[in-house]
């Protein structure tokens, strides 16, 4: 028996949701490429969690349902409002999405359609959550949900509690269509295992929260932007990269475990930076992110992830640093629900094995004699 090191190139599951093959990304056998120049993101929920496209009746009756079920349960926001006020943006969110359990009278039914409601409502609820905790700390109250047909628009709504403009509510929707679901991901993956044990939505989507956290995963577009902050003028773009090479420090934003070719949602994002820099006259973070680009690429042939541009597509549109993950999580929750509602359908335990290699023969020492 012997182990291979973060899981590399282990099939873990079977899953009709998302595939990456030769470089290639599709949501339910649809190019990325394709949904992101035609897709809304509330087609791509739909697509996900129930196969296909959805018919005008089918979108209509599913933006209905999210806005039905966008109100955040009072308990929660008092909740929200008793957090420290520098507290980490994503273990607010981790946090509050867990107490939305506590506040679900069908948190517990494991019936498929009531499954079906807790994606919906955690969907629904997710954006508002994060849109309050921003305000709530800046001493501002939560803004009700405008009930738009889009999840970007309601967020930007919530957040800014001014009608958002339509260039950033498209570009807001692109991203969440580009960053929905990613086959077998870290976050995906956890949980999958979380309800493999047949526990509730509500604990996979709280552990999925936590995982996507983590600098190596989502967290990275929140460090790439930090990156940049410190790079601070295209000048000093090579040698801060050539720094950081050097020292054998990661570079935020580069490489991936499955595409060794460039990862397809990253020219989409980098198009997105490069249009609403131009539009807004501040081309600055785009010119440093191209500029970082082609030196990695060129030194360690290492591509830019979905986190790399993306940083300077929510810097552009005014989104908060510490926002950028929390948003990943608004858009990774239609795949994360998905996930678990194909793992309930098909549900075993998931419990592989560990390669030991501690100490053997060992005996027991009363205290005393330690
Ligand atoms: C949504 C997402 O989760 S996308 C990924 C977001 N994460 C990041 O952007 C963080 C930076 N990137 C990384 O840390 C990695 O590329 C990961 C975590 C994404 C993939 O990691 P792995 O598949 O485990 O690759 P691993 O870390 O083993 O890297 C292989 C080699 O490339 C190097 N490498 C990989 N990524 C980077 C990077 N961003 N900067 C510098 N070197 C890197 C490693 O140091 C290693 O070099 P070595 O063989 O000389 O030791
Ligand atoms: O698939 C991965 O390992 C990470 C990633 O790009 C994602 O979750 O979008």
């Amino acid at each position: 028996m012997s182990a291979t090191k973060g899981l590399e190139g282990i099939v873990a599951t079977t899953s009709s949701i998302s595939s990456i093959v030769d470089g290639v990304l599709t949501y339910r056998g649809i190019d990325i490429d394709d949904l992101a120049e035609n897709a809304t993101f509330e087609e791509v929920i739909y697509l996900l969690w129930f196969g296909k496209l959805p018919t005008q009746a089918e979108l209509e009756k599913l933006q209905s349902d999210l806005n039905a079920y966008s109100k955040v349960p009072d308990a929660v926001i008092d909740l929200i409002r008793a957090f420290p006020k520098d507290v980490n943006s994503m273990a607010a969110l981790r946090t509050a999405v867990s107490a939305l359990a506590l506040y679900d009278a069908e948190a517990n039914d494991s019936s498929s359609e009531s499954n079906v409601r807790k994606a919906i409502k955690l969907q629904a609820q997710i954006p508002a959550i994060i849109a309050a905790f921003a305000r709530i700390r800046e001493g501002k109250e939560p803004v009700a949900s405008p009930g738009y047909s889009s999840v970007a628009a309601n967020f930007l709504f919530q957040l800014t509690g001014n009608e958002p403009d339509k260039v950033a509510i498209e570009a807001l929707d692109k991203a969440l269509v580009l960053h929905a679901d990613h086959e077998l991901n870290a976050s995906t993956f956890a949980a999958r295992v979380t309800v493999a044990t047949l526990t509730d939505i509500y604990s996979g989507i709280t552990s999925a929260i936590g995982t996507l956290k983590g600098p190596l995963h989502g967290g990275a577009n929140e460090a790439v932007m930090v990156m940049l902050e410190e790079i601070g003028t295209v000048e000093n773009v090579v040698p801060y990269i050539n720094g950081k090479l050097e020292r054998k420090d990661k570079i935020m934003g580069f490489g991936h475990r499955v595409y060794k070719n460039g990862d397809p949602r990253a020219k989409h994002l980098q198009k997105m930076s490069y249009e609403l820099g131009k539009l807004t006259g501040n081309l600055k973070w785009y010119e440093m992110s191209i500029k970082a680009d082609e030196l990695v690429t060129g030194l360690k042939g290492l591509k830019p992830n979905v986190d790399f541009y993306s940083a300077s597509v929510y810097t552009t549109l005014e989104i908060p640093r510490d926002l950028f993950t929390p948003i990943f999580a608004i858009s990774r929750t239609s795949g994360w629900a998905a996930h678990i509602l194909e793992q309930y359908e098909n549900n075993r335990l998931i419990r592989p094995r560990a390669e030991y290699t501690g100490p053997v023969n060992q005996k027991y020492i009363p205290i005393g004699q330690r």
